[in-house]
């Protein structure tokens, strides 16, 4: 690649003046939302582990536990209008952080709760699969209506400036309230770290103030990455306020100097926590609320052992467990369902499919060579920074970064060669507005929620459906509009069609030649979703069965312990 572009000469600059808004932001001339604080001051509170044996007692007024050892009680629903943020057309937002505007609810006259509740998951294309299941928020008013939620936690939650609850929101909150076990299915950027984050804090904040916290890790929430955690951790920080509990990120230096049975939620990917797990630093028999976040990663057989290793861990008779992602293979969900009680499926608009609100399309450059000339023309034509450009290597990563800073571009690099510092320096300057153009690697094709990324550009090919959803889902994010540009060469032709299959779905336009291209080509993709390492096909299904075995003996081991439990032998 390095004679490529060294033989490509001139200069690519962004239009100042054009980008005029977004260049204010890049340089946080006037942040347009409050940034929550920073990520470092999850990783041990100290201080709220101290104050934490002065945890309020005291009782709320007309609160009823959502979920105590099993028992949840749900009230009536509350009158309230309902307002529309349906992600899958959601009205694009401004950077202000608020949602659409509402709109009114078909007006249900039966008073029947069953239909009302159908009709709000209709509206908001909610579908459910399960027994008994919970009926969906209104809005975040319901919280402390019918939930009975904190007044501090609900002034937290109306902090952040969100005028009603996303579709899986709506879903997966009185889910989790209602102690069950979930997949959840929705698009990407349509709020699931909310989504799973308020129940848990929720859940929490009920056992403190009615004296039944007790001593031990509550809930933990596993993400791929360390980023990924420390983006949840943000989130965490803004809705614990003045709550009193204590959250800790997992990094190499909490992990020393952390009592952890003193620790309410724990981020952590599970690298680090399951190496915790083995050498008995951490005990998880007290957790009770367990997410996967990106559970079809967390599931795929890079993180085999030690996925099974904390679920293993998890040995308290009412944990629940919950699958959150955007894209759940139906394996994944197979395998899993294996472990969980009675678990509901919550799907947020199609399975599998990319956000509408991303204007997507595909650009043929020829070879190789004509990469870079694509990106300058782009630019050129005013494609709009921030912009999130994907490579398929790390080396391809650092070439590209040496050559656009070359060319004067405001350009930054992250890969998993660059150690944590650089890889949380680089999130940071590109959350902040101070780079313009991020070449990643798919280290943050899941899941980073980068403030106002106006555009992807897949410079290289993904090699799966998924990675391209979950790459471009890095723009158009909570309603915003956004837009994505995957190049490719005759040698991506293979993968081609399924990538336009999902672009046709989200309503782009793709030429009809490309959705007729032959299906032997289409499998070329379907085989790419198996783990990319050195185990064929038989060794991966072989493995999955031993998997959904050890599993299952786990499971069972736990269910008996849970009956001597109910019995009061254990
Ligand atoms: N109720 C809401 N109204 C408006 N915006 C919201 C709401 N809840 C969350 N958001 C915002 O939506 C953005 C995306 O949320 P989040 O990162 O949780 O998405 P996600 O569904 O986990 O996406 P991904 O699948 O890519 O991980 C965040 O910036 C978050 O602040």
């Amino acid at each position: 690649m390095d004679s490529i572009f060294a033989a490509l000469s001139g200069g690519t600059h962004f239009d100042k003046q054009r980008f005029e808004k977004e260049v204010k932001l890049f340089t946080g001339a006037s942040p347009p939302v409050q940034q929550p604080p920073a990520v470092a001051l999850a990783a041990e509170p100290a201080a709220a582990a101290k104050s934490g044996k002065k945890r309020e007692r005291k009782t709320q007024q007309g609160t009823s536990p959502a979920h105590s050892n099993g028992d949840h009680a749900v009230q009536p629903a509350a009158e309230a209008g309902i307002s529309l943020f349906n992600s899958q057309a959601a009205e694009p937002r401004d950077n202000g952080g608020a949602a659409a505007a509402p709109e009114e609810l078909p007006v249900v006259r039966t008073g029947d709760p069953f239909e009302e509740a159908n009709v709000i998951r209709k509206q908001f294309r909610i579908r459910v699969a399960g027994s008994d299941v919970p009926a969906p928020l209104k809005t975040f008013d319901e919280l402390g209506s019918k939930y009975g939620l904190s007044k501090r936690l609900q002034q937290n939650v109306a902090e952040l400036g969100f005028s009603e609850p996303t579709p899986i929101q709506r879903q997966a909150v009185p889910a989790l309230l209602a102690g069950r076990e979930l997949f959840a299915i929705a698009p990407t950027g349509s709020g699931k770290t909310l989504a799973f984050l308020l129940p848990i804090v929720a859940w929490l904040r009920h056992q403190a103030t009615h004296g039944e916290g007790q001593e031990g890790l509550k809930a933990v929430v596993l993400s791929p990455t360390r980023e990924l955690a420390a983006q949840s951790a943000r989130c965490l920080l803004l809705i614990v306020k003045g709550l009193k509990l204590r959250c800790s990120l997992l990094s190499r230096a909490t992990a020393e100097g952390t009592d952890f049975f003193k620790v309410d939620i724990l981020l952590a990917n599970p690298l680090r926590l399951a190496g915790l797990v083995s050498s008995k630093q951490i005990n998880l028999s007290s957790v009770r609320y367990l997410v996967m976040d990106e559970a079809d990663k967390l599931f795929d057989m890079n993180f085999v052992e030690q996925i099974d290793c904390i679920i293993a861990a998890c040995t308290h008779p009412h944990v629940v467990r919950a699958l959150f992602s955007a894209t759940l293979p139906q394996g994944v969900e197979e395998l899993a369902r294996s472990v969980l009680k009675d678990p509901l499926r919550v799907t947020v608009g199609e399975r599998n499919t990319a956000v509408s609100s991303i204007k997507q399309r595909l650009v043929f450059v020829g070879r190789e060579s004509g990469k870079l000339i694509a990106l300058r023309q782009l630019i050129a034509e005013g494609l709009k920074p921030p912009i999130l450009l994907f490579v398929s290597s790390k080396d391809r990563a650092q070439e590209l970064h040496r050559e656009l800073m070359f060319e004067g571009v405001h350009a930054d690099s992250i890969h998993a060669d660059q150690g944590q510092a650089a890889r949380q320096a680089a999130v940071d300057n590109f959350r902040s507005g101070k780079t313009w153009l991020l070449i990643a690697t798919d280290l943050v094709g899941r899941g980073m929620d980068f403030l106002g990324v106006n555009s992807v550009i897949n410079y290289d090919f993904p090699q799966t459906t998924t990675d391209y959803i979950h790459r471009v889902g890095r723009t158009g994010r909570a309603g915003r509009t956004g837009e994505a540009v995957t190049f490719y060469m005759e040698e991506d032709k293979g993968r081609l069609r399924a990538i336009a299959n999902i672009i046709h779905a989200a309503g782009g336009e793709v030429p009809d030649w490309m959705l007729q291209l032959k299906k032997e080509r289409q499998r070329t993709a379907k085989s790419d979703k198996r783990p990319r390492s050195t185990v064929s096909l038989a060794d991966y299904e072989k493995q999955t069965e031993r998997r959904k075995a050890r599993l299952e003996k786990n499971a069972a081991k736990r269910a008996k312990t849970e009956h001597l439990d109910s019995n009061g032998h254990a």
